[in-house]
């Protein structure tokens, strides 16, 4: 169901506000193809009614005839920003980053903000954006879950399906998503609310078992069999299950490289606002699907690339997975018990 572009200038004013951007500053639309018209038109108007200068790049789009999907997170790493220093020249001169376009997963992203720059992804459809606009209280319940998880050097998950796994913490930093960008060098995506880290090298260990109703992305899938993953250090060792599981296997091995079986990101989601049943309402191309990353009390899981996180995994596969009914321990500690959120008393 459509938003009106009043709806839309109004989520988009709020979040610069969020992000502090005012009269003085300059910020860049980055579009391409497939990014939303209407998210694009309602974007310059609020960076114009804060006062900043408004451009727009827009770039070809590139791995249209390499990806097997046509979701942009399906195939990461290289981006219309590869091999184009006039475009990434002009992103790291700009204060903010509006990325229409998803640059997740690429040197350029980091580049730009090593070099200082901001960026904010924003891609879903317009009425998701607007119904999960952040907020002040989103940062500060992903703040106080990062410094439990900044603390904690192990995390175990378990459920009644059988998985049992655990991993070592500490070796890489937190990916903190609250939906907007309110210090230099920082990456955020709209909507988020969730947290994550990476376990530190080859110390993933056990077993994750998908029960139905857990989700693959980007298959846009909530899977209806069992599908088991045996992991030993660091890595999928094997993916076994019915036809899912062989669908899985097919499109990972479409990619013939061995770092798509590594452990990507791990962590939990504390998205209210986001609901585990808006999946079965969308077509597949329609979003890429945060509502199942962020909803409160998932287990979110990956595997592929770890140079987001400053390692040097670059696959261009990544499968985020996101499970319910998981028991998520820190340290002994639980911060999700059977899919639910252990509230902060
Ligand atoms: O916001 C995102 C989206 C996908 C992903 O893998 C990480 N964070």
């Amino acid at each position: 169901m459509p938003v009106s572009d009043y709806e839309l200038f109004q989520a988009w004013k709020s979040v610069l506000a969020l992000c502090e951007i005012g009269p003085g500053q300059t910020v860049t639309v980055l579009t391409s193809q497939d990014s939303n018209e209407q998210t694009i038109r309602c974007a310059i108007l609020a960076v114009r009614e804060a006062g900043a200068v408004a451009n727009r790049l827009d770039v070809q789009p590139t791995n249209g005839s390499l990806s097997l999907s046509r979701d942009p997170l399906a195939f990461v790493g290289t981006t219309p920003l590869t091999n184009n220093p006039a475009a990434v020249a002009m992103l790291k001169a700009s204060d903010l980053v509006l990325d229409l376009m998803t640059l997740l997963f690429s040197a350029e992203q980091h580049d730009i903000l090593e070099a200082g720059g901001r960026i904010l992804l924003a891609v879903e459809p317009p009425e998701v954006l607007v119904r999960m606009v952040p907020t002040l209280a989103d940062r500060e319940t992903v703040l106080a879950a990062s410094r439990k998880l900044q603390a904690a050097r192990s995390m175990h998950v378990t459920s009644e399906a059988g998985t049992n796994v655990t991993f070592a913490l500490g070796q890489y930093p937190m990916l903190e998503e609250y939906g907007f960008v309110d210090k230099p060098g920082r990456w955020d995506h709209w909507p988020s609310g969730f947290l994550a880290t990476w376990s530190n090298e080859g110390s993933a260990q056990g077993k994750i078992v998908l029960a139905p109703g857990d989700i693959l992305l980007p298959q846009k899938a909530y899977v209806q069999q069992p599908i088991t993953f045996d992991i030993e250090n660091g890595f999928v060792t094997s993916i076994s299950g019915g036809f899912e599981a062989d669908h899985l296997r097919d499109y990972m091995e479409s990619f013939n490289d061995p770092e798509v079986y590594a452990i990507s990101h791990i962590g939990w989601g504390l998205q209210k606002r986001a609901h585990w049943s808006v999946l079965g309402f969308y077509d597949r191309e329609a979003s890429i699907g945060m509502d199942s990353r962020a909803c409160a009390g998932n287990f979110l899981w990956s595997t592929g690339p770890n140079n987001e996180a400053g390692g040097t995994r670059d696959t261009a596969c990544h499968i985020d997975i996101p499970m319910r009914n998981c028991t998520v321990a820190l340290d002994g500690s639980p911060v999700v018990i059977g899919g639910k959120l252990v509230e902060a008393v």
